[in-house]
């Protein structure tokens, strides 16, 4: 068992044991060096919540870095802890549990680099408190506001300023003062509603757990003084029910329960409900629970339905109340805070998670940037690590949903990279755009069978990727000959000359790459769809557009075809001089050069140029294309 899991067996022990009083989850931001480990080592040791495998862990390191006349170094505790999750990279924010005879406590430590805005983001997302620590002697940093602005995104509305190493400021009222001030102005233009400001030692515990005699112009709380009273209930009352399923429960034939959290309101047995998105409407029979059913359930719980009719639900569907239910959309406008290493490009799909349900999503505007700094808004074509942008989100089916002010549940969002998994993205949804709430898909009686059937012939694109000068073109002109003296009807669209009309707008940048592809994919399925077989002839360089545009064929429609010819030899045909220019610096973002090419992992055919003869690939295309 590692340091870590027998520290969680101990919070689950912690955790039943204050299970009866009420729990409040913190986090706490600052800059490096602000005091942050501090500070919460001292909390956790203080309020004897320390385990005492870990103060024991504590004191041998203490010892060890040779800390002042055998003193506990509280710092030490959970940057060492930190740094050990960091090993299992991903999710590095430290959760500590601790508790008072009046409240428990869950607090995420986020480590305070810059480029640790992911850990902050997720601790902020679950946190109803926010201790904001600035260091007395230097006042607001960039780093502050930042943090701010983030806690203020993800709809903390308590934020606690520790005004920290006082000590080291002689106790200054002036200084506190100033630095309250300050923050009180930033707060409110952010809209932080309640902010509280303490003049603190955490290294001397002035003002941590109880008031200090060297601050006797302070007449407020101390840290935990505050952390024990601080109310934070929503007005969630008058919200009806919101249960979004997490799985069905179906362990025989005679039971089906639909198992979930209630993020909001609350429900009794004989309640109406309708299940969103689909719309279909019920009745509760039973609320059903490990320790026998209840009378009543509410925010918090979880619970397993039963209801009166058999309804089709799966997991990510919400059940809620019938008189006030969420609304369902699939369009958004929203804020986006960026944690991918790589940039958000808008176009390219990513997973979706709310609440419960992933779907397929795409970010198709950006409106702008927001300096995080300043509020200030400022044009944007792609985001990048760290920016925070408000944009137009498409998902690929609608979901319910509720502004993330209102609920944060079914408001706040994560956005996934769909070949790595990893999190990309933290967002709140603000409202649904009504765009395309009035458009309908028009029925037309002649379909894309019937215009198949005419022309005798499987429609199919038939989708070419590689370098520049690969072989591209040669081979999609020769597969068209062969397939038009077979009597097929085709069409060939070409990067170079599908870039002089509908794509002249674009040039080589990463995100316009990303909607040439979206493009000539829509292009591609239109052709397709009136019969043709097209042949698709784009260098298409990401893997996540080429699969963007193979999920908008059928599963044997779409035939994606390497051409595969090695860097050099491209270089060396050098067809239209470009290689020659790109290697001289004249030709910025030249694919294989300046910008990557990733190539495919599973294509259906691929093309070896150095062993055959265009002619000899283009036979193997036509074959593979009429079986
Ligand atoms: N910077 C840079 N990088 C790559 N290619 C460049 C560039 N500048 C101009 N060209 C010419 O544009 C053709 C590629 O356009 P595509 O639309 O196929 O490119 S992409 O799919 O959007 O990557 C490509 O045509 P092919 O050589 O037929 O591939 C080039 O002739
Ligand atoms: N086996 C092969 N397949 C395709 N092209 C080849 C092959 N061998 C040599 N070539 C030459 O390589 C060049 C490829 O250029 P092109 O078809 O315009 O590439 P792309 O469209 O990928 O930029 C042509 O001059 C072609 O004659």
């Amino acid at each position: 068992m590692t340091r870590f899991d027998s520290a969680t067996a101990d919070v689950a022990a912690l955790l039943r044991q204050h299970e009866t009083k009420g729990l409040l989850r913190f986090i706490t931001c600052g800059s490096v060096d602000d005091g942050k480990s501090t500070l919460i080592g001292r909390l956790l040791h203080d309020t004897r919540g320390l385990f005492s495998d870990q103060l024991t862990a504590l004191e041998a390191d203490s010892r060890r870095h040779g800390t002042r006349g055998g003193e506990v170094d509280y710092a030490l505790l959970l940057d060492g802890l930190a740094a050990e999750r960091e090993q299992g990279i991903t999710i590095d924010v430290a959760y500590r549990f601790f508790g008072t005879e009046k409240r428990k406590f869950i607090v995420a430590d986020c480590p305070g680099h810059e480029q640790y805005t992911r850990n902050m983001a997720t601790g902020a997302s679950t946190a109803d408190v926010a201790i904001v620590l600035v260091d007395a002697r230097k006042g607001l940093l960039a780093q502050t506001r930042r943090h701010s602005y983030i806690v203020s995104l993800l709809g903390i509305r308590h934020v606690l300023l520790a005004v920290n190493k006082m000590d080291l400021v002689g106790f200054d009222r002036a200084v506190f003062d100033e630095i309250a001030d300050g923050y009180r102005a930033l707060a409110s233009q952010l809209g932080i509603e309640h902010v509280t400001a303490v003049p603190l030692s955490a290294l001397n515990g002035d003002n941590l757990l109880r008031r200090s005699d060297a601050t006797p112009w302070y007449d407020g709380p101390s840290v935990l003084e505050y952390l024990e009273t601080v109310d934070v209930s929503r007005d969630a009352s008058d919200l009806g029910l919101r249960l979004p399923v997490q799985w069905v429960n179906r362990p025989n034939q005679d039971f089906r329960g639909f198992a979930g959290t209630i993020v909001a309101g609350h429900v009794r047995p004989g309640d109406e409900v309708v299940v969103l998105p689909s719309g279909r409407r019920s009745q509760v029979v039973r609320i059903v629970t490990a320790d026998g059913d209840l009378p009543v359930a509410s925010t918090g719980q979880a619970v397993t339905l039963t209801l009166a009719d058999e309804l089709d639900i799966s997991r990510g569907d919400v059940i809620a109340a019938v008189q006030d239910p969420p609304q369902v959309a699939d369009q958004f406008a929203a804020h986006v805070l960026w944690l991918g290493e790589q940039a958000l490009l808008p176009g390219r799909p990513y997973w979706l998670k709310l609440g419960t349900r992933t779907v397929s999503a795409s970010v198709t505007e950006i409106k702008h940037k927001v300096d995080v700094n300043t509020q200030d808004e400022l044009a944007a074509k792609s985001l990048e690590l760290n920016e925070v942008g408000v944009c137009n989100l498409y998902l690929d089916q609608p979901v319910a949903f509720e502004a993330y002010a209102d609920n944060r549940e079914l408001g706040g969002f994560i956005l996934i990279d769909r070949q790595t998994n990893a999190t990309v993205a933290a967002g709140t949804l603000d409202f649904a755009l009504r765009r395309a709430e009035n458009i309908h898909w028009q029925h037309v009686d002649v379909d894309k069978a019937a215009r198949a059937r005419i022309k005798a012939q499987q429609p199919r694109c038939v989708w070419f990727t590689g370098l520049s000068g690969s072989g591209k073109s040669t081979i999609a002109n020769l597969v068209e000959k062969k397939l038009h003296a077979l009597g097929h009807h085709t069409y060939i669209l070409d990067g170079d000359n599908v870039r002089h009309g509908l794509n002249k707008d674009l040039g080589f940048t990463d995100e316009d790459r990303v909607e040439n592809i979206r493009r000539v994919a829509e292009v591609a399925r239109l052709m397709t769809d009136a019969g043709l077989i097209v042949l698709v002839s784009f260098i298409s360089p990401f893997r996540a557009e080429r699969r963007m545009a193979r999920e908008m064929f059928g599963s044997d429609e779409f035939i994606e075809v390497f051409v595969d010819t090695p860097l050099q030899v491209a270089e060396t045909r050098d067809v239209k001089g470009l290689y020659a220019k790109a290697r001289a610096g004249r030709l910025p973002n030249f694919t294989g050069i300046s910008s990557p090419y990733e190539a495919p992992e599973a294509p259906e055919l691929r093309l070896d140029t150095l062993g055959d003869s265009p002619e000899a690939l283009a036979q193997t295309v036509v074959e593979r294309l009429l079986v």
